[in-house]
């Protein structure tokens, strides 16, 4: 049975979600790094909210994990790089927390525009200060939102709503999409310049850290009010103090912190800046949306391979998960093949995927066949770190469909090009289940792989069979199958052929030295 560690606080909906799944579920928050490293090699899921930090270290000592599940969207507390070295998919729930964050942006933008914590503070403190604050309308403002996604998008609608002009910065907002969210697609420069209010909805990556700086500051129209919803590294928080207390910008309303939790803060008890301590998914129906969903996936992934909302890994629906396991199979047996027999720098893989399976969805067959090709250069490969292995080495990797079926309702070929040769195999799947290879090098055969098998290439002359069947018996060794191809008669041939003892390098010795042997090699699968 699976088991599952809930490291942060979630709706308990999770916890019935996994044991309704037969999956053992451990809640334990608030663990110190050392306390979360001595037990996280039991489990082989983690459930994770933003406290949990999954570092490396942690990583290194999580050998069962298969799936980390953010129940959220912001995964900068998990180190993606090394889980995917590690083989673990990293899962998050994209919109399940979205419509409950956009609503605390916008609420933000009203305690700004109304003074409404402080206004609040100094009327239970019984001063009555009608006077000191005089707000500002948001009817006919205009509104920046930098990084237009699902968060940014649903900010744009309720803000449009509130009769706001909206404009927004983001280089990968497409013209039609800003066009049916009827707002204005604008550079950085031009959001500065005419916003009244900015809010922040982007990820924190290289590209957006500190994008909101003194420099960007400076372009701002005098008295401008900003709001942060999304990741403290955004804004430079001395830039902001310092341009809040010149007058330059009005207030602030923040979620979020560079460093969190923000005990302490330089723009903490600034009567212009509104804080919350990073509630924007903190409503019940956001936080119950996030964890079913989270805890849903993270099951379907250990019970049934299924993978969605992976960041590492491509998606693989339920419907999909057991269509495609047979030929995860195949796909890994092939891959493992043609890996197995590459002895120089790879170029290029090529992947023609022909008949039935050019039906289905083939990404994560491409990442078996890479891990399987990889395996005997790189020892930490796995289906998750394949591609990017594959693409850091400049191995060049191109799929091709062809749903027309061939000689095989179903087939996969990988062709896979060194410095000095490109050599190809091909298999398919005998009774829908089983695979089999069914070309190598051009050459038909048909033969299934197993454990210990011996892959010969020899010239098509006779003796050669007895020979070779006289010599294993000499070794004790026992023959299970015996499969044969040729591409004409007396020409090349293959022999491939399952063994139930190991090969020993010495009775490959004397394999090649057969006189019509080209090649022998140990294989295993
Ligand atoms: N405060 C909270 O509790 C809370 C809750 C949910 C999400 N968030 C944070 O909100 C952020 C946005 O979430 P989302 O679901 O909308 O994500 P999303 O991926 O749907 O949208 C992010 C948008 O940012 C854009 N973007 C990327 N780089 C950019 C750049 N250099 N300049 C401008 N735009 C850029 C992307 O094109 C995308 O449209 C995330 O950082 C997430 O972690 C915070
Ligand atoms: O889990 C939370 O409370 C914060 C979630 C939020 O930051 C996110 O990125 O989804």
């Amino acid at each position: 049975m699976p088991k599952v560690l809930i490291s942060d606080k979630l709706s308990p909906a999770a916890v019935q979600i996994f044991k309704d799944r037969g999956i053992e579920a451990d809640v334990k928050t608030g663990l110190a790094p050392d306390e979360l490293k001595a037990i996280i090699g039991q489990y082989d899921g983690l459930a994770i909210r933003s406290n949990t930090k999954v570092t490396a270290d942690i990583l290194a000592a999580a050998g069962n994990l298969k799936v980390v599940g953010r129940a959220g969207i912001g995964v900068d507390n998990v180190d993606v790089p090394a889980a995917t070295a590690r083989g673990v998919v990293v899962m998050n729930t994209p919109f399940g927390n979205s419509v409950t964050t956009a609503e605390h942006a916008i609420a933000m933008m009203f305690a700004l525009a109304r003074d409404i914590p402080q206004a609040n503070a100094s009327t239970h403190a019984g001063k009555w200060e009608k006077s000191k604050f005089m707000g500002v309308e948001l009817t006919g403002k205009t509104l920046g939102i930098i990084g237009c996604g699902n968060i940014g998008a649903i900010v744009a609608d309720r803000a449009l709503g509130l009769r706001m002009k909206v404009v927004a910065y983001d280089p990968f907002l497409s013209a039609e999409r800003a066009k049916d969210l009827t707002i204005e697609k604008v550079d950085l420069d031009t959001l500065f310049a005419r916003a009244d209010f900015i809010t922040l909805h982007t990820p924190l990556t290289e590209a957006t850290k500190n994008i909101i700086s003194a420099d960007a500051i400076a372009k701002m129209k005098k008295g401008v009010r900003i709001i942060n919803c999304a990741r403290g590294g955004l804004l430079v928080e001395e830039d902001l103090k310092a341009a809040i207390e010149s007058g330059q910008v009005a207030g602030a309303a923040l979620d979020v912190f560079k460093a969190e939790p923000a005990k302490e803060n330089i723009l903490f008890g600034n009567e212009h800046v509104v804080c919350t301590p990073h509630l924007g998914a903190s409503t019940s129906e956001a936080q119950e949306n996030v964890a079913l969903q989270v805890a849903e996936q993270m099951a379907d992934y250990l019970l049934t391979g299924a993978v969605v909302n992976a960041l590492n890994m491509p998606s693989v629906s339920a419907e999909d998960a057991p269509k495609l396991r047979p030929y995860m199979k195949l796909a890994g047996q092939l891959g493992s093949f043609a890996g197995q027999l590459t002895e120089n720098a790879l170029k290029a893989v090529s992947i023609e995927y022909v008949g039935v399976v050019a039906g289905l969805n083939t990404k994560p067959l491409t990442a078996i066949i890479l891990e399987g090709l990889l395996k005997p250069m790189v020892e930490t490969v796995n289906m998750v770190n394949a591609p990017v292995i594959a693409k850091d080495r400049n191995i060049d990797v191109s799929e091709t469909k062809n749903a027309r079926e061939g000689d095989y309702h179903t087939l996969i070929r990988v062709t896979v090009t060194t410095e000095v040769r490109s050599r190809s195999v091909a298999g398919t799947l005998f009774g829908g289940d089983k695979p089999r290879v069914v070309e190598i090098k051009g050459i038909p055969i048909e033969a299934e792989l197993g454990e210990h098998v011996l892959y010969v290439t020899n010239q098509d002359k006779p003796g050669f069979i007895g020979a070779l069947g006289s010599l294993l018996g000499q070794h004790g060794v026992n023959i299970a199958t015996f499969h044969l191809g040729r591409a004409e008669a007396g020409g090349d041939a293959i022999l491939l052929t399952q063994v139930d003892q190991p090969l020993t390098d010495v009775i490959l010795e004397e394999v090649r030295a057969l006189p019509q042997v080209v090649q022998a090699k140990a294989l295993s699968f």
